[in-house]
């Protein structure tokens, strides 16, 4: 079975996350992984990006540039520890940087920083990019992407089963048993550890979140307060349904804040705001409530988050992506390898039950080696 790149970097602008992954017919199965911080000036010019009203373009050029190098060096370092040059891998999927993501307007767009072209010179592989654009096109969301992986690494015979996102957003996916014939279901539940991480990195000179959610766990919950975030429409919003940085943002939150609240009570308020509108997600827009829950992304480091949501939740069992082979690290990469796969063989990539796009389509474009 053939060898794919996928090439990730999320709304939290931590880092590249690039996946070695070895797809076909049956599950994908995950081979290595490395995760390359982003350097603090890019970090803070594609933050400048995400926030800004107007973009230079030269300002946009050198962004992407620096960015695409980024990826290339991850690209390196996977193949070179791996013993692979890149005849070896077959594509790369590279879903690039959302800078805006604006799907329900009267001129819906996504915006991904990408420069697949440049990529596929620096790394000498073919590259498939654009994978979200196709399913706007088709009247979709274009997102969430994962879920169709999930089902092809998550799916059981007899259980339902979800799993859920935990990066800057997060997203849920429903697996029902297989041996009904029913559809995947996804969509974003709402910000995860996007205002968390805007929120500490506000009140600390040092890091880019609460690790641990220690900060938090030392914060009580404003009750009032948390109730007042709950009330907006996004929350109790039916799917499709996805969101970003541009609407959830630290302005977003100040605007509900009477200025007397302690700023440890506000992390405990934000991360209760976080369990809360997931499990919200579960129990009243997924439908079936599913028996098992499988958490991935960054924040499964946070253990008050963690808790908080174990609390929600109790009837569900919490079984980590490694019980499946997986972890919980690579899994939005690993998907991205995936549907470049998915490109390659014609097959398609989204879940018009999840994007509500017309129909399933061919995501990405190919760039070739
Ligand atoms: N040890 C830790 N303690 C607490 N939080 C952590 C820890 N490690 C990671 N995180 C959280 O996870 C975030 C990164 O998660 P991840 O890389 O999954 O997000 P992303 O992929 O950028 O976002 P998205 O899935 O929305 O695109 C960090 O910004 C931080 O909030
Ligand atoms: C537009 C965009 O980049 N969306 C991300 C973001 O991060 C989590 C959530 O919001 C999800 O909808 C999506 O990413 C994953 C990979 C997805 O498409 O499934």
């Amino acid at each position: 079975m053939p060898l794919f790149v996928g090439l990730m970097s999320g709304t939290s602008l931590d880092g590249i996350d690039a996946a070695l992954v070895r797809c076909g017919e049956g599950r994908p199965e995950l081979l290595d992984a490395v995760g390359v911080p982003m350097p603090e000036t890019l970090r803070a010019d594609l933050l400048a990006l995400c926030q800004a009203d107007a973009v230079r373009f030269a300002d946009l050029a050198r962004a992407e540039s620096a960015f695409c190098r980024r990826q290339a060096e991850a690209v390196q370092q996977l193949l070179e520890r791996n013993h692979l040059d890149a005849g070896a891998i077959a594509a790369i999927g590279s879903h690039g940087q959302t800078i805006e993501h604006a799907p329900d307007g009267e001129a819906p767009y996504t915006c991904q920083l990408d420069n697949p072209s440049l990529l596929a010179e620096l790394t000498g592989c073919a590259v498939v990019g654009d994978f979200r654009r196709r399913d706007l096109a088709a009247g979709g969301q274009a997102a969430p992407l994962a879920p169709a992986f999930h089902a092809a690494l998550f799916s059981d015979s007899d259980e339902w089963r979800a799993v859920l996102n935990l990066g800057g957003f997060a997203n849920l996916t429903l697996l029902p048993p297989g041996s009904r014939a029913l559809p995947v279901t996804g969509f974003d539940t709402g910000p995860a550890n996007t205002l968390l991480d805007a929120w500490y990195a506000r009140h600390h000179d040092h890091g880019h979140y609460d690790a641990d959610g220690r900060w938090a766990a030392a914060g009580t919950v404003d009750a009032a307060l948390l109730e007042r975030l709950l009330e907006d429409p996004f929350f109790a919003r039916h799917p499709p349904k996805s969101t970003g940085r541009e609407y959830f943002h630290l302005a977003w939150l100040e605007a509900q804040l009477s200025g007397r609240e302690a700023a440890r009570d506000v992390q405990a308020t934000l991360a209760e705001l976080t369990a809360r509108s997931i499990a919200l997600g579960v129990t009243q827009t997924l439908g079936p409530v599913p028996a098992t829950l499988i958490p991935c992304g960054g924040g499964t480091h946070n253990a008050d988050l963690l808790q908080r949501l174990g609390r929600h939740l109790p009837t569900l069992t919490l079984a980590g992506c490694e019980t499946f082979g997986w972890h919980a690290d690579w899994l939005e990469a690993g998907a991205f390898a995936w549907l470049a796969w998915r490109r390659l063989e014609g097959l398609p990539g989204n879940l018009p039950a999840v994007t509500g796009a017309a129909g399933g389509r061919v995501l990405g474009g190919l760039y070739s080696r």
